[in-house]
């Protein structure tokens, strides 16, 4: 299964925010989305869900495997940036939403839902509050709500930025382990060059003013062998190619 982007263009107040974006995400594997802030990276996600605000013009095409779909559709699953969980509602209940929304009964979401509890690291916290969890665990719990789901696409808007760096990291080894149990694609929005190199398979770099894609950049070194030291050339050529970009 594939998802193609094809030449998405995103207009507001008369000038291209985004102009002649493409990109194609393959079954498997992390593709990094870094770029400065405001070049369009979330509204490109937005965009590929069926979620961009009104106000803001659109024109291209996404596949799924040749055909285009319509949206929402079952196939994307999305984490938008910070956690995004209800307050007033119990982890359980905020877990459970996304399958509610989709279709399901309230209790056979929760059927589904309960027994990766303990998997996620979350047991015991089914009837608490997300006021009541820590951010490790919060995002854990959104985690969830989006896995569930069970769509082969899995759009992630910065998803480990409101965390302190010993949890982000927790989480980003956790996520790699997530995705060992079952594979999907990751188009992951991050800052974080570390971050990009360390979970990515494929690196996508956008500039601003229009935002676009102005390189491609592979992360061939097998997840378990990418050492720090190892990483830093590819953050440097990173760095400058972002750096180059803002360069008046
Ligand atoms: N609803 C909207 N109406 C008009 N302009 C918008 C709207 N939403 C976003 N924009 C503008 O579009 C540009 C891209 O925003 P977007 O949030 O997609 O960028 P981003 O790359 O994700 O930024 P960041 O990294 O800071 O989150 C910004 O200049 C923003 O001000």
């Amino acid at each position: 299964m594939t998802l193609d982007l094809r030449a998405l263009t995103i207009r507001t107040e008369g000038r291209d925010m985004v102009q002649d974006l493409s990109l194609s995400l393959p079954t498997t594997g992390i593709t990094a989305l870094i770029g400065p802030s405001g070049c369009g990276k979330t509204s490109v996600l937005k965009w590929m869900l069926g979620i961009l605000p009104p106000g803001l013009q659109s024109m291209g095409d996404l596949l799924l495997d040749g055909s285009p779909i319509n949206r929402p559709h079952p196939a994307l699953g999305y984490q938008p940036q910070g956690d995004a969980l209800f307050p007033w509602l119990t982890i359980a209940q905020n877990a459970a939403l996304g399958l509610e929304v989709a279709g399901l009964s309230r209790r056979a979401a929760q059927a589904k839902v309960d027994p990766l509890f303990a998997p996620f690291g979350l047991a015991g916290t089914e009837a608490m509050f997300p006021a009541q969890l820590s951010g490790g665990m919060r995002q854990r719990a959104a985690f969830l709500r989006t896995i569930v789901q069970d769509s082969r696409f899995v759009l992630l808007d910065e998803p480990f930025s409101a965390l302190d760096a010993v949890t982000r990291l927790r989480m980003q080894d956790w996520l790699l382990a997530r995705l060992r149990d079952t594979p999907r694609a990751v188009l992951l929005v991050t800052h974080d060059l570390h971050e990009a190199t360390s979970l990515a398979d494929r690196i996508l770099v956008m500039a601003a003013g229009p935002g676009r894609i102005i390189a491609e950049i592979p992360v061939t070194t097998p997840q378990d062998r990418r050492r720090e030291a190892d990483l830093a050339p590819l953050r440097e050529t990173l760095k400058s190619l972002l750096l180059e970009d803002l360069d008046p």
